[in-house]
């Protein structure tokens, strides 16, 4: 449905994106995650033919995006990671409002504004003014925005930024629902891995300009199916206790978060032992030794030996 190659942004010093390769084909939730500026919401802006990229190219259905994005645009929805509401009027006339900018036919946009209502879980509150509502319901309706002229793709920036849990879950269910019943495309992009986790089938992960990793959620994950993780918690961290680990051979890479040190071993390597052993010569007090399946943030550590949310 939409292919993108060697795709690049250079703004001044600055590689925003440094050759980027991705596909989405029809009926997909594909994400696209990365921390903080990694790049994703310049690439969603040149996908979007919002800007234009300084080199490579963007196709929707065969068509170049960069030369032709009028076929694109009729069919693509964006939620922008800026909320970009009136907050002066209510939730129907801000709907109402951008119906107008798409140059909706009158008599549809109000069948239409009432589905989207619905779907954004809004009927309730359509007639109040957008300046009361709690940011996870003005992100809902940035989200209806995009949905006002039927898209059959839709590129979704941080949706859930900065919201309460109940609408984070209210939103990931909405965009679940709108592939699985309207058979809606679907870019998400977010540096939250447990949402990209839950939503997608296949990952794109983004550092620094760069695509690292790509794939189903179990083929990002086998990149590490030849380590184990281990998630020790204890009393109080000693420098003496992490020195010894990280001098140790089998040990492939160590980080610590308050309390707890994360490591990650080979498979075929048996550590609890060791790790009891060591814990002993430096009066370490242990709480808890866990062994872990890799999660998507274990692979990114693994990439590029930094935490997803430094
Ligand atoms: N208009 C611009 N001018 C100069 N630099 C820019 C511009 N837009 C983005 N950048 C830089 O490009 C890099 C990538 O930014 P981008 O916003 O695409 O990242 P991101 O992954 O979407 O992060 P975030 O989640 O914080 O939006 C950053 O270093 C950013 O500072």
């Amino acid at each position: 449905m939409l292919e993108v190659t060697d795709l690049k942004k250079q703004y001044k010093q600055t590689k925003a994106v440094d050759g980027v390769n991705l596909f989405i084909e029809q009926g997909e939730i594909v994400g696209l995650l990365g921390p903080n500026g990694a790049g994703k919401s310049t690439t969603i802006s040149m996908m979007s033919s919002l800007i234009p990229p300084s080199e490579g190219d963007v196709r929707f259905l065969n068509e170049s995006v960069i030369k032709q994005p009028q076929k694109l645009r009729e069919k693509l929805g964006v939620v922008p990671q800026e909320i970009a509401l009136y907050l002066n009027l209510t939730a129907r006339e801000n709907l109402q409002f951008f119906g107008k900018i798409y140059k909706m036919d009158k008599k549809q946009l109000g069948a239409k504004i009432d589905q989207v209502l619905e779907i954004i879980g809004l009927v309730d509150k359509q007639n109040d003014l957008v300046k009361t509502f709690s940011g996870g319901m003005k992100r809902r309706l940035n989200i209806g925005v995009a949905l006002l002229h039927d898209p059959s793709l839709v590129f979704m920036d941080e949706p859930t930024v900065g919201i309460d849990p109940q609408s984070r879950n209210y939103i990931l269910d909405t965009v679940k629902r709108l592939n699985r019943e309207k058979n809606m495309t679907i870019l998400y992009t977010s540096h939250y891995m447990e949402e990209v986790e839950y939503l997608c089938d296949r990952i794109y992960i983004m550092d620094q300009g760069h695509i690292i990793a790509s794939g189903s959620k179990d083929d990002i994950k086998n990149i590490l199916s030849a380590e184990q993780t281990f998630q020790i918690e204890t009393a109080v961290v000693k420098e003496e206790f992490t020195n010894l680990l990280k001098e140790h051979p089998s040990v492939r890479q160590l980080t610590v978060q308050e309390k707890t040190v994360t490591l990650l071993v080979p498979k075929e390597v048996v550590f609890f032992q060791t790790i009891i052993e060591l814990a002993e010569q430096t009066n370490t007090e242990l709480k808890s030794v866990q062994v872990q399946k890799p999660s998507l943030e274990d692979v990114f550590l693994h990439l590029t030996g930094r935490a997803l949310r430094d």
